[in-house]
């Protein structure tokens, strides 16, 4: 499968939210990324509901919901009836992650699992069947344009192999710090799915940046 671009909105100009917008609709990204916050999670609050269905109407693009909040359970359904295609809790905020796994699916979302970059990937290897989508945090949750941290990497390789062996459909998400600099290691250790805020918005070209990690690996299907 040919890798997809999710671009992180995060890091666009929310003052000129349609135009940023219609720019990613123009693009090559496959999905858009939604960082949703809670401020006790993580130490940051973004945005929530209203604002993923405003995009959901500006846009026909998979709407990929980072849910970095304590008892996502309670507002799954509501970003569901949003727009959100895809819902991703995480594994540090779940105690009882197998029942939440299935409430998301139940809306009709697919359903996605964040880890810390402290947690192993075999923390999810129980539930690895009910996971439509990993997402490897390659930073520490809260905030746009940090560092990548190294190891993540292999992390992927672990995940990779586990899903290979498993012949499963489980796709691999990385976020954080992802940019032209390591995107071909992350596709190369086994990424499928390549979140990338900064290096999108902050690039003089946003279009040209989201193209350019498209091409990696081969040409634009
Ligand atoms: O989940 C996130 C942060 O918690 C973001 O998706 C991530 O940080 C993307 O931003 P950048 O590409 O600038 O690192
Ligand atoms: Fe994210």
């Amino acid at each position: 499968m040919k890798h997809l671009i999710a671009p992180s909105v995060l890091a666009c100009d929310f003052a000129r939210l349609p135009e940023e917008i219609a720019l990613l609709n123009d693009s090559a990204a496959d999905w858009i990324h939604l960082d949703v916050m809670d401020g006790r999670f993580v130490p940051n609050l973004t945005f929530g509901m209203p604002l993923v269905e405003a995009i959901n109407r500006l846009t026909d693009k998979t709407l990929d919901v980072h849910l970095m909040m304590l008892e996502p359970e309670r507002y799954v359904e509501a970003f569901q009836k949003a727009g959100a295609d895809w819902i991703s809790v995480h594994y540090e905020a779940c105690p009882h992650l197998h029942r939440n796994l299935q409430q998301i699916k139940a809306t009709g979302a697919k359903a996605g699992v964040a880890i810390n970059p402290h947690t192993p990937v075999e923390a999810l290897f129980p539930v690895l069947e009910e996971i439509d989508l990993v997402i490897i945090m390659s930073v520490n949750p809260g905030f746009g344009g940090q560092k990548f941290i190294y190891h993540s990497i292999e992390k992927i390789k672990k995940l990779k192999e586990e899903i290979t062996i498993r012949n499963l459909p489980t796709l691999i998400e990385v976020d954080g710090g992802v940019g032209m600099q390591n995107a071909q290691v992350l596709l190369q250790a086994g990424a499928d799915v390549l979140v990338a805020g900064s290096a999108v918005f902050k690039a003089p070209d946003p279009k040209k940046a989201i193209q350019q990690l498209k091409n990696i690996g081969g040409l634009a299907l």
